[in-house]
């Protein structure tokens, strides 16, 4: 199987500059899988990015939470693409459900920002999922898609995209979804991906999940065939981060 497994920590809009040192140097000391077996990469607020990236362990990357749609310039308070580079960000995360709600961030604008932020060179975390209402309507496949295919319409070449379903009425509700219910999506994203884009991008583009991640439920939830990786909110806070990585050899068990 050629999928790396690939764990994200999103931080979101948490830390203080000695939070941000004891996360960094729990990160530092936890024993891992080598880099030949999980990619790992975490994502502190953009303030923090340039002392989190410059101490942590070189292994491990950095992604920033959001980026502009297009060239910087005149948008206060946004951060460009370029900026990213210039600073030797690798990642980006893009279409986070968050963003989508509370700040009104519709597929298409999603997927211009995936389409801008590849064009300059970096790799970017694309979310996607579906709320409560929408998953008891039995929409589920029919969202998730809708948000696939406006990102697909704007890009050719996915190789530096990774896909992550983070079902909302699971992200920080402690409310995890099953290893089927994931399974079942994630199976379903990469059908869609070989009938719209190609057999193989769907094979080869990692599809990974959010969502209420921990120590406790990553193992079973990495045994599903179609996850391949975790994209953790408020667990990749605590030292359990490093348990959460280590469901890696799961796979290659
Ligand atoms: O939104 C998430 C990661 O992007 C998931 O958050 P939680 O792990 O806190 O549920």
């Amino acid at each position: 199987m050629g999928r790396k497994f690939f764990v994200g920590g999103n931080w979101k809009c948490n830390g203080t500059a000695d939070q941000v040192d004891k996360i960094v140097k729990t990160l530092n000391e936890g024993q891992v899988p080598s880099p030949d077996v999980v990619e790992v990469v975490v994502s502190p607020p953009y303030v923090f990015l340039p002392v989190v990236k410059s101490q942590l362990r070189p292994e491990f990357q950095v992604a920033a939470q959001n980026c502009w749609v297009k060239k910087g310039g005149a948008f206060t308070g946004e951060v460009s693409a370029e900026m990213l580079v210039n600073l030797g960000v690798p990642w980006v995360i893009l279409g986070h459900s968050e963003r989508r709600s509370l700040l009104g961030e519709s597929n298409e604008f999603v997927g211009d920002k995936v389409a801008y932020a590849l064009s300059q060179g970096l790799k970017v975390i694309a979310c996607v999922g579906e709320t409560l209402e929408q998953r008891e309507s039995g929409s589920t496949m029919e969202v998730v898609s809708a948000q696939t295919k406006a990102i697909a319409e704007k890009i050719k070449d996915w190789t530096n995209v990774v896909v992550a379903y983070e079902p909302v009425w699971a992200i920080g509700t402690g409310k995890v979804a099953t290893p089927a219910q994931a399974q079942e999506v994630h199976a379903g994203l990469r059908e869609w991906l070989a009938t719209n884009v190609s057999a193989e991008v769907a094979e080869s583009t990692r599809i990974i999940y959010g969502g209420s991640v921990t120590a406790a439920n990553s193992k079973e939830l990495a045994g599903q065939p179609d996850v391949d990786g975790f994209l953790v909110g408020g667990a990749s806070l605590k030292p359990e981060f490093i348990d959460i990585i280590n469901a890696a050899t799961v796979k290659s068990a």
